[in-house]
């Protein structure tokens, strides 16, 4: 139950501490509960100091964001109670009587700003110390943009609230943010005694917000502020908070921190209301309810153990895969079917941990011992014991059939027997064994011991437990999970197709292969659709398009371009020559070799209207390529291959690095507006065909009015995969 609870011991300080499982998140009854007990604190003629703590080991993880997503669904920011100035400056940091907060486990946001508005801070060893708002799309809003900076100086400050970056109490401590770091048994009896200290006056009593030795002079601080607006312009060019959160520092450090507060409250509340932080808090949510699968995590099942993993094959997916399976302390099996593969597929592992090494990602001392849980073997006799096998050897339905028959006779039979094919049908790659309860799909993204999402394939037969093994793998070797259903491509290649297809009917038309890069990385992804088939490979690409184009014969475009570029010895990014240059040490350079062989293709398709290039704004470049995929999107909530559209969401954030300020594709096209959406799919499909004809279920709901994000209403329900 969330509520503040307040002691007063026999010395005279009462300690007030915070309750509110599991993160004792700063939720307004906590609020208006701190409030009517610091009030009575300052009143009592018994209580002469005052501790602040959290209870079960955890101090606060901030600000209650649920109030956030309220505001997003009514607009009312009114819902946002003024904690900055009534409670932190007026109660807390104005008081007549001290105020120790005991910190321990985390002070994050609103946490951590609590914190600071006290007289001094005493932290458990390792406590996590931070103010990660701008994740959110907001900034700190209740003193953390002034408080922090004077406590441990302008440059820091900057640096943990850009980089949404915590540290922990040890460092705290050497930075002056924290005053002392006690075990966590002694943590609320020497924050009592700190307390009396200060009244006694043995110990400083010090308002954060009064300082200013920290800061360095007005000349220094704006260098700094000069230098973060520059790297926040290249690092987060879409996103508002960044220099909002600038412009808020230097107006403390000019007019003083009182000053800072106030505008920090009016930003701030303009910032809730951004487009930014409605997608960042919806990602923030979404991103944990794919924990919640209904059969399966609301059933009562246990997960297994899972220690000891097979991975079939050492290619750049399976010593991927065994690469992150190891950094987690499981003992990997890497089998390969000659010892000339197995040795690549080693070295590839071996590089991939060094190149953990080199990055700081991962203690030097810590490498030899990853590297010795695994062993390569070129047959099955090491399987006997494994808990999990995971599949990841080339897309052929008759080797991966046999793979299947043949560990299915020789592992155990708890194990669990997965495949990473990301176009394959689990059904057929399972039809010839009789351990159908057990195959499921453990779908990485490439590089697969870097990129976050783990798609979990499961068919009309996969058991429950199976599934939920599978999510407790996937959170121990920090993926995230999203359980979906079984069809071509699943759901995130199945939702992208047509990111790429979408590009290449562009270039048909006439529009330069490049501004279309550029008009997508500008509108946040990383690479735009042709660098990112360089990337990918064009024999991936050839592979993929066949499966799709057999799948849904009546929405692909048919395009030469990539067997064209083949045919001319450009290989992507493999061969250094795609439609970039790659040349070590430099960023890929736009090829303009390229553009005779672009014509070609544009003559073989012949479908630009009278012969003549298209012309297009770059807001329509975005959305003939962006909105074939919400298209797409609408199909796989329609047939029900993910539990719910947010799951698409995280999906398309995790796999495809669509931005998460932008909050997932379906949340992104909602904002946008399905009815925009249909009508301008509807106008295209017109002019271009098929490609663009839009989908049933955008249909429904543009014409409607129903958000594509809505719950399935029953009708589609029924087709649910999952
Ligand atoms: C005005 C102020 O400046 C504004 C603010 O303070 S904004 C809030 C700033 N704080 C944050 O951004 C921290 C957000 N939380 C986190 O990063 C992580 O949850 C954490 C590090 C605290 C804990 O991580 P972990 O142990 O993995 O647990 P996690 O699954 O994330 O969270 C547990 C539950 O607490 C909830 N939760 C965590 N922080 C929350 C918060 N600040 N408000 C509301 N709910 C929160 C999660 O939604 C989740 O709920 P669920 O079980 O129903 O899905």
């Amino acid at each position: 139950m969330a509520e503040v609870k307040m002691e007063i011991g026999n010395d005279g300080v009462a300690v007030i501490t915070i309750s509110n499982p599991p993160v004792n998140a700063l939720a307004i009854p906590i609020i208006a509960g701190l409030k009517e007990k610091f009030d009575e604190a300052n009143r009592r003629n018994d209580v002469k100091a005052i501790v602040l703590t959290g209870k079960g080991g955890k101090f606060s993880g901030g600000f209650d964001i649920n109030v956030f997503e309220k505001v997003h669904k009514t607009g009312d920011i009114s819902l946002l109670p003024d904690v900055s100035v009534d409670l932190v400056v007026n109660t807390i940091e104005d008081s007549r009587k001290p105020i120790v907060a005991a910190v321990e486990g985390l002070a994050l946001g609103g946490g951590l700003e609590l914190a600071m508005g006290c007289h001094a801070r005493i932290a458990a060893p390792k406590t996590q110390l931070g103010l990660p708002e701008l994740t959110l799309g907001i900034i700190p809003g209740f003193g953390g943009t002034q408080r922090l900076p004077r406590l441990v100086g302008l440059s820091k400050a900057v640096e943990m609230m850009l980089l949404s970056k915590p540290i922990l109490s040890e460092e705290g401590k050497k930075l002056g943010l924290i005053d002392a770091i006690v075990s966590s048994e002694d943590l609320v009896k020497v924050s009592q005694l700190w307390a009396i200290g200060i009244v006694e006056g043995r110990k400083p009593w010090i308002r954060s917000l009064h300082r200013t030795d920290k800061l360095g002079s007005l000349s220094e601080a704006r260098e700094i502020l000069k230098v973060a607006r520059q790297q926040a312009r290249k690092t987060a060019p879409n996103m508002p908070q960044h220099q909002v959160c600038l412009d808020v520092i230097e107006e403390g450090v000019i007019h003083g921190g009182y000053s800072g507060v106030l505008k920090e409250a009016r930003d701030m509340k303009h910032l809730v209301l951004s487009d930014t932080a409605k997608g960042l808090v919806h990602i923030f949510f979404s991103q944990r309810a794919t924990s919640k699968v209904p059969n399966v995590t609301n059933v009562g099942l246990k997960p297994r153990p899972i220690k000891k993993v097979a991975v079939i094959g050492g290619g750049l997916m399976g010593s991927g895969i065994a690469t992150a399976l190891l950094l987690s302390n499981i003992y990997v099996v890497l089998k390969e079917i000659n010892s000339e593969y197995l040795q690549k597929g080693i070295k590839t592992i071996q590089a991939n941990v060094q190149g953990l090494v080199s990055k700081g990602k991962l203690p030097r001392a810590n490498a030899d011992k990853v590297l010795s849980m695994l062993k390569g073997v070129l047959d099955y006799s090491d399987f006997k014991d494994v808990d999990m096998v995971i599949e990841a050897v080339i897309e052929s339905i008759p080797l991966k059939q046999k793979i299947f028959s043949e560990i299915e006779k020789i592992c155990p039979s708890h194990c669990i027997l997965a495949t990473n094919t990301s176009t394959i049908d689990l059904n057929i790659i399972g039809e010839k064994t009789t351990s159908e309860d057990r195959i499921v799909g453990a779908h990485f993204f490439s590089p697969a011991h870097v990129m976050p999402l783990l798609e979990i394939v499961r068919t009309e037969k996969t058991s429950a437990q199976v599934i939920l093994d599978l999510m407790t793998v996937g959170k121990a070797i920090k993926k995230v999970p999203v359980v979906v259903g079984n069809c071509t491509g699943f759901a995130v290649n199945r939702t992208f197709f047509p990111y790429s297809q979408g590009a290449l009917l562009l270039a048909s038309l006439g529009v330069d292969v490049f501004r279309i890069d550029k008009v997508i990385t500008n509108f946040g992804l990383p690479l735009g659709p042709f660098q990112l088939q360089d990337l990918a490979g064009y024999g991936v690409f050839l592979a993929t398009a066949k499966e799709f184009v057999n799948a849904f014969p009546d929405r692909t475009f048919k395009s030469p371009l990539i067997e064209l570029l083949v045919k001319s010895g450009r290989n992507g990014k493999n061969n250094g020559k795609g439609f970039y240059l790659y040349q070590r040490g430099s960023r890929p350079k736009p090829d303009p070799t390229v553009l005779p062989i672009v014509e070609e293709s544009r003559q073989l398709t012949n479908i630009m209207p009278g012969g003549k290039p298209i012309s297009v704004t770059d807001q329509e470049i975005l959305e003939m390529v962006l909105f074939p995929v919400v298209n797409e999107a609408c199909r796989v909530l329609d047939d029900g291959v993910v539990v719910r559209a947010s799951d698409l969401d995280v999906a398309s954030v995790l796999g495809m690095s669509f931005p998460a300020y932008r909050g997932g594709i379906v949340h992104w096209a909602d904002m946008v507006g399905p009815k925009h959406v249909y009508a301008s799919l509807k106008k295209w499909s017109q002019a271009f065909g098929n490609f663009y004809k839009p989908s049933k279920y955008l249909e429904e709901r543009a014409t409607k009015g129903v958000p594509l994000s809505a719950p399935a209403v029953s009708s589609t329900a029924s087709r649910s995969r999952l």
